[in-house]
């Protein structure tokens, strides 16, 4: 059978790549081609399918790239990143970059790319965290101006291997609340020691790391007399790992561009 998606998966070794390889294993429109890791991985040889905890894929983990793909999906570290855009573009392969933490540079790069090719770039590939966003901006629209002031703070939780904080996420939802709020915002990162009142307009951040947490955020919208707190959270990382698959098959009659998973989900 001819499979319409040769898919590479850059990081293929971590948490979410491993996630990544058993989805796309079990759909029948997806060949791998390929599962990238460092070039210094002690894993490079090993099964990918096997290192996923899923039958041999009879395709090792390994630092070369494909010949051809038809999408990258990019789950791995910042460090990893501009090497995966770089190969995209040379190759001219769409990509969806789902790596958190990236530099502002590194996100001018993403935009460079994507005049020669399609990208999906999204700090959550969750149908539920996407919705979610929606929701918090609707929110904030009603509730901006209500007598008495309105407050507004982000608790993330992850587990206690993530590299960045605050999560990718949570900075996305404050950048989305933020333009449903009037005026200037400040995004304020934790409190601690004679911090004064608060003032009107900001966003404060929370990050929590405990355990194995695949991900979990909280909208808190504090009123005097009143509070809406939205919870989004994952109970494993499939919601993440099928919504990469979603934007790679989104992708493949895409022109060149720079898409979120708005784009992708249509929200
Ligand atoms: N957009 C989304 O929906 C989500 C994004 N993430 C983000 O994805 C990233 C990865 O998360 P995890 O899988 O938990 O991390 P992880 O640390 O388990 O996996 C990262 C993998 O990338 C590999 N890697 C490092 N350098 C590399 C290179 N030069 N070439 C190829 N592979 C390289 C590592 O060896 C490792 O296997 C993080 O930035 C995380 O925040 C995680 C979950 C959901
Ligand atoms: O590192 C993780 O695990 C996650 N990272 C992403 C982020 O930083 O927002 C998405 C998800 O919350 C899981």
């Amino acid at each position: 059978m001819n499979k319409s998606i040769q898919l590479a998966v850059h990081g293929a070794a971590g948490r979410m790549g491993q996630r990544v390889l058993a989805l796309a294993a079990e759909d029948s429109a997806i060949e791998i081609v390929a599962a990238i890791e460092h070039a210094a991985s002690p894993k490079l040889g090993v099964d990918a399918g096997l290192n996923a905890g899923i039958s041999a894929l009879d395709l090792e983990l390994s630092a070369d790239w494909p010949a051809a793909a038809s999408c990258v999906i990019d789950f791995s570290l910042p460090v990893a990143v501009d090497d995966c855009i770089a190969k995209c573009v040379e190759t001219k392969t769409p990509l969806v970059m789902a790596t958190t933490g990236l530099t502002e540079i590194q996100k001018a790069l993403l935009h460079d790319a994507a005049k020669t090719i399609p990208i999906v770039f999204a700090p959550s590939m969750s149908m539920a965290v996407n919705l979610t966003m929606k929701v918090t901006q609707q929110i904030t629209e009603t509730l901006k101006n209500v007598p008495g002031g309105l407050d507004i703070e982000i608790l993330e939780r992850h587990h206690r291997f993530k590299a960045d904080a605050p999560s990718g996420t949570a900075l996305r939802f404050g950048e989305l609340i933020a333009e449903k709020m009037d005026g200037d915002v400040t995004h304020l990162h934790g409190r601690e020691g004679e911090t004064g009142q608060r003032t009107r307009n900001e966003i404060g951040y929370h990050a929590i790391r405990v355990g194995d947490n695949p991900g979990e955020h909280t909208i808190v919208f504090g009123m005097l007399g009143e509070r809406i707190e939205v919870n989004v959270a994952a109970s494993n990382r499939d919601c993440y790992a099928s919504g990469a698959i979603v934007a790679a098959k989104w992708l493949q009659d895409k022109s060149a561009g720079l898409y979120s998973m708005f784009d992708v989900l249509g929200l």
